[in-house]
């Protein structure tokens, strides 16, 4: 029978500031007395507080698991199904691939293609609001339609990352979910620390364990070249001066991905995309802010170089990266490693996946005027200093040469397709182009 002095022990434990607790013990030891009485109802009194704090803890523990069943939107043996279903291979010789981003604009397009051709495709993707999410709801909608399950989840959800291992044995991870946008970064910048740095790295964890090792072909950006101003840019340029804080978590991503290459023997590929555009495109981009803009007759701002010299992009037309995508998957070679540990040596590539044909923005602007029938109203205003580069060109030699990269759609063509898709994605009825 517990004297009543060790249940004062467990209610003042001893601590550093025993002189305190001293004076408080006389204090407690005649509220204990008046509320109990004898000691044989304290002990009873006891057992009722032990039972209850049991009862509480066990009932806040079936609350917590309760509630992130119920918050999560993963989890369960239906969702299993639809994740086993999904990531079925419907080809000789097929990869089943965790497309992450699969809801954003390369995600979803690289997502369709793989699936046409009868690979196994899980998306992943946080729905987060950082543009319309109902477009990403639409994609979702459409990679539904063609047997692409997306998984709502988070990348940095370790436990959902390890749980989409348990359930399929991915061979491949096409990783495209990324905070985008250069200038956004300069009005949050944790959510591109957050997605580009830290989710990166808990992907990379749940890959480096998981049994078999996938090979991972990932997302970086032309924008690593930063202030370079040799063109076109080559793999092998220097990317030490990034212009914005997104391209430096892009460039912190290719020396991230080395790390796990060189000490878990992880396949990885990355890719600097060349400001990509195209049907169900991201609507934070200039082609698409401008679309719009000029069909509702408001004004756009046109940025302008130093010495009033015009800006320039090598704008790549979504097929062709798709292409670029598939063929960077056919090619990536395997993972060395198996439980944490690497095996041997296993490929690091690094490849320019751009168009290769600069355009100016005014020029941009034009064919736009000439695709929608409208004369848009220009601001041109200084290139503000909040992560601009005035240019971008790629040599895209590695691409061709490994995986014969070769993109096919001028600036032309591929305009005239991503309006012919807003006009009808966003109801403006038949239009015709010219
Ligand atoms: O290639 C890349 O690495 C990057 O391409 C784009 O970045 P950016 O080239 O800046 O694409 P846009 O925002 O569409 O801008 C295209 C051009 O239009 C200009 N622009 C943009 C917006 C605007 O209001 N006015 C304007 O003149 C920009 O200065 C730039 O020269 C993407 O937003 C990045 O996520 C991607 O990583």
């Amino acid at each position: 029978m517990p004297s009543s002095s060790s249940l004062e022990d467990q209610l003042y434990p001893s601590t550093p500031g025993k002189f305190k607790i001293e004076r408080n013990h006389g204090l407690m030891n005649r509220q204990v007395h008046r509320c109990f009485g004898s000691s044989s109802t304290m002990f009873l009194w006891a057992l009722l507080l032990i039972a209850s704090t049991v009862s509480y803890v066990t009932f806040q523990g079936v609350v917590d698991s309760g509630s992130r069943y119920l918050s999560a939107s993963w989890g369960g043996i239906q969702w299993e199904k639809q994740v086993r279903a999904s990531a079925q291979i419907h080809r000789q010789g097929g990869m089943s691939v965790l497309v992450t981003g699969a809801a954003g604009f390369i995600g979803s397009h690289v997502s369709l293609a793989l699936k046409r051709r009868g690979d196994g495709v899980v998306g992943l993707d946080n729905f987060n609001d950082y543009y319309d999410p109902s477009l990403k709801k639409a994609r979702k909608a459409l990679l539904q339609s063609r047997g692409v399950f997306i998984v709502h989840g988070d990348l940095n959800d370790a436990k959902l990352l390890a749980k989409l291992f348990d359930v399929v044995a991915f061979t491949h991870v096409m990783h495209l979910a990324a905070q985008a946008g250069v200038r956004y970064a300069m009005e949050n910048p944790m959510s591109y620390v957050n997605s580009n740095i830290a989710g990166l790295v808990t992907l990379l964890e749940a890959c480096k364990t998981a049994n078999p090792q996938p090979s991972i072909v990932w997302a970086s950006s032309s924008s690593v070249y930063g202030l370079n101003e040799k063109v076109p840019f080559s793999e092998s340029d220097r990317t030490d001066q990034p212009a914005s804080l997104y391209a430096a978590t892009k460039k912190a991503g290719e020396e991230i991905t080395h790390t796990y290459n060189h000490i878990y023997g992880l396949s990885i590929t990355g890719l600097r995309f060349f400001t990509v555009y195209g049907p169900w495109g991201r609507p934070d981009m200039a082609i698409f802010t401008f679309t719009r803009n000029m069909l509702q007759g408001k004004p756009i701002t046109v940025y302008r170089g130093k010495n009033r010299v015009d800006l320039s992009r090598d704008f790549t037309y979504i097929d062709d990266i798709v292409k670029g995508c598939v063929g960077s998957l056919d090619t990536s070679g395997k993972s060395t490693g198996s439980g944490g540990k690497k095996r041997g040596a296993a490929p690091y590539r690094i490849f320019n996946l751009g168009n290769t044909s600069p355009v100016t923005v005014p020029t941009l602007v034009s064919i736009l005027e000439r695709l929608l029938k409208v004369k848009a109203k220009k601001n041109i205003v200084d290139m503000p200093g909040n992560g601009d580069v005035p240019f971008t060109h790629a040599n895209i030699t590695s691409a061709r040469r490994e995986f014969g990269y070769k993109p096919t759609t001028d600036i032309q063509t591929g305009l005239k397709k991503f309006v012919k898709w807003y006009l009808s994605y966003y109801g403006y009825g038949k239009t015709t182009l010219n």
